[in-house]
């Protein structure tokens, strides 16, 4: 690999929506800097540095006031780059960390004692060159108390997955809803069989996030303003208020060839969670019960 490459938006529009006290980007992502945190030698992609200065500068513009970062896959499972992001939020940030499934007992302390809450399992074959299940289980019945862990699949393996979530002894949180098709709506396949997953087990979140990739114009979808997107979502936002968080998914990763105005998806929220109530559970209660759950 050699070009880097910019999947961010250089100049992100005000959202006309503005968030609540409080609210969380609970999914994001920081790419280096290189020079100090370097990429991965398995990394599927070579990002230009979008490091903690930026997101913090994109939180305060968006109207956002704390971050949960979630570790890139081009930093494999060298956790860094996020921690070295936490430490400079203030307090202000948290995170998930990919992890080898035979980190110490030590290590996982470390990670907590630098902000970490979680591990994130990455199943994209176009991410990460392979995902040992039984390894991950293993590792996720040794997480220090009160972390959870998140994964990250698409819809055409949610079948196979099931006896695996069903097996984590820990909550679990789905990232991007396990990507449904969108443009099959709120009762396609995708959506039924994500509704049915959600429903066995009441300890499954999941993040209402990326119109940007559900939706692009590059899968055949929507693109910008996402009509898809939203009319997919609202209803699974309704129907499980109390275990859904959302982000923005900066610098969004892979999405060079269409770039999303981080202003335009903070205005999907009130599309999504249209009334007050929903926006401060989505935003502020769910997320604060994953992340900073002693300050409730
Ligand atoms: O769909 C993706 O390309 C993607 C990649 C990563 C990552 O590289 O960690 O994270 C995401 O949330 C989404």
């Amino acid at each position: 690999m050699s070009d880097r490459i910019v999947s961010w938006h250089s100049a992100p529009s005000k959202p006309a929506f503005t968030p609540p006290a409080g609210a969380v980007d609970a999914h994001c992502h920081v790419f280096g800097p290189m020079a100090e945190f370097p990429f991965s030698a398995k990394a599927k992609y070579l990002p230009e540095d979008a490091g903690p200065d930026m997101l913090f500068a994109l939180r305060d513009h968006l109207g956002f006031s704390r971050n949960v970062i979630v570790q890139a896959s081009c930093h494999g499972t060298d956790n860094a780059a996020t921690v070295d992001a936490i430490a400079k939020s203030n307090g202000k940030a948290r995170g998930v960390a990919v992890v080898d499934p035979d980190i110490s007992a030590e290590d996982l302390a470390a990670l907590h004692d630098a902000g970490i809450r979680g591990i994130r399992f990455n199943f994209l074959k176009r991410l990460v060159d392979n995902a040992p299940k039984d390894k991950f289980l293993e590792v996720a019945a040794r997480l220090p108390e009160g972390w959870h862990v998140v994964i990250y699949f698409e819809a055409d393996i949610l079948e196979e997955m099931r006896p695996f979530i069903a097996a984590i002894p820990v909550p679990v949180v789905i990232d991007h809803m396990g990507r449904p098709d969108v443009r099959q709506g709120p009762d396609g396949a995708d959506m039924q069989a994500f509704r049915a997953l959600l429903d066995s087990r009441d300890d499954i979140w999941f993040k209402a996030t990326c119109p940007e990739r559900l939706d692009a114009k590059k899968e055949g979808g929507m693109g910008d303003p996402w009509d898809n997107f939203a009319a997919a979502v609202t209803p699974l936002v309704a129907d499980y208020p109390d275990r859904v968080i959302w982000g923005t998914d900066w610098p969004h990763p892979n999405m060079q060839d269409e770039i999303a105005d981080d202003g335009h998806i903070v205005d999907m929220i009130p599309r999504i969670a249209p009334t007050a109530e929903l926006q401060q559970k989505l935003l502020v209660t769910n997320p604060m019960r994953l992340y900073w759950p002693e300050e409730l």
